[in-house]
């Protein structure tokens, strides 16, 4: 039976839910997966950073209070976040990392990941700026030293999408892809649908873990353009960087237009498409769009995701499931997990 350790770098709904999946779960993964995690290390710009070889309890973790240097509580424990210490110093195996998406340039975190797999350290993240802006290099410093690279959760929080598509759509010949890639966007269009307004719909997507530190980022299509950025280069062979994809949000959208919508037997929906043309080109895009309610997406609410990708050898495959949220997400880290331990054991 093996035990990895791990890191956990950022410590807030994500991370904190993966702790609760390790106190609750660790035992029956043993038996289920072959292996269990050990915590040794944690840091977080807010709550500091503790590194424990030994291990640490990982149910006191997912109820620390989440006030300011709660991790100097503990024994050893600092209110600094000494990101590098833990990446580098705690004997982790694999760190989780799941600080804040950057948008703009995808750091701290692509530092982190880079810190991780220059020591051959497996990374697992479910943060979208690494991979689509500093993707190809990351994978690259990856298999330089033999280490796993693993973000399944950036896309669709841990509804399988990447690796399903690349494993089990691989000669289906895609052509492109279209779907609701935010959950907290679709969130809000759902319940202003339902009455309410734009900012309380907005602050409701955020008490339940589903946006980002900045909705800005999910409600303007920033987060989604990252999305499609990553899909696109994950699964047509694209070298596209986010300002090959046009982006508009859903922030022009009013309660009248929401309502002219229904009149019409429509919806409006946040939609992130990347279309292979007959010249070889890639034409991709974030828009608002007004789907007719027959339509395969027109009928995906609240936090849900879904994303159609368009075969040769399939006609359209849609895949629907959880777009966002702490504990989904923190099971798309497990994912990855698996995946890297089922790579290293099952060869
Ligand atoms: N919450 C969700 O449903 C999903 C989140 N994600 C991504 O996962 C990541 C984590 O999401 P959440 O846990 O929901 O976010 P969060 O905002 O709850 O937690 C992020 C944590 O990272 C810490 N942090 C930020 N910058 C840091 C730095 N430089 N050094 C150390 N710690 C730092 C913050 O203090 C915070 O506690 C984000 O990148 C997000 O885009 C992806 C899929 C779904
Ligand atoms: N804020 C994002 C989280 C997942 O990527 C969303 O709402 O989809």
């Amino acid at each position: 039976m093996t035990e990895y350790n791990i890191a956990l770098v950022g410590f807030g709904g994500v991370n904190r839910a993966l702790a609760q999946l390790i106190a609750e779960r660790n035992q029956a993964w043993k038996k289920q997966l072959g292996f269990s995690l050990k915590i040794v290390g944690i840091s977080d710009l807010f709550l500091g950073s503790i590194v424990a070889p030994q291990g640490l309890d990982a149910g006191l973790l997912s109820k620390l209070p989440a006030t300011k240097g709660a991790l100097a509580q503990l024994p050893g424990g600092q209110v600094e976040a000494l990101n590098e210490q833990v990446i580098k110093d705690s004997g982790a195996d694999i760190i989780a990392e799941a600080t804040f998406t950057n948008p703009v340039d995808g750091e701290p975190a692509s530092t982190f990941c880079r810190w991780a797999l220059e020591q051959g350290k497996h990374v697992v993240t479910t943060n979208k700026g690494p991979i689509a802006l500093h993707g190809a290099e990351l994978k690259a410093l990856a298999q330089r030293n033999q280490a796993a690279f693993e973000y399944e959760g950036a896309v669709m929080s841990g509804t399988p999408v990447i690796r399903m598509a690349k494993q089990s759509l691989a000669g289906s010949e895609l052509s492109g892809f279209e779907g609701i890639l935010n959950g907290t966007s679709n969130f809000v269009l759902t319940r202003m649908d339902a009455g309410l307004g734009f900012a309380e719909a907005v602050a409701e997507a955020q008490a339940l873990g589903y946006a980002e530190a900045d909705p800005t980022a999910d409600v303007e299509g920033f987060d989604v353009r990252l999305k499609v950025v990553i899909l696109a280069n994950e699964l047509l062979g694209a070298q596209l960087t986010v300002s090959d994809v046009s982006c508009r949000g859903i922030s022009g959208l009013t309660a009248a237009d929401l309502e002219q919508a229904r009149a019409e037997g429509a919806r409006w929906k946040l939609i992130g498409s990347a279309q292979r043309l007959a010249d070889g080109s890639l034409q991709a895009s974030v828009e608002p769009r007004l789907l007719p309610l027959a339509h395969p997406l027109a009928g995906i609410g609240g936090a849900i995701n879904a994303v159609s990708f368009n075969t040769e050898l399939l006609g359209a495959v849609t895949v629907s499931g959880p777009g966002a949220g702490r504990i989904e997400t923190a099971f798309a880290l497990l994912s990855d997990i698996i995946h890297i331990h089922q790579s290293r054991t099952c060869r």
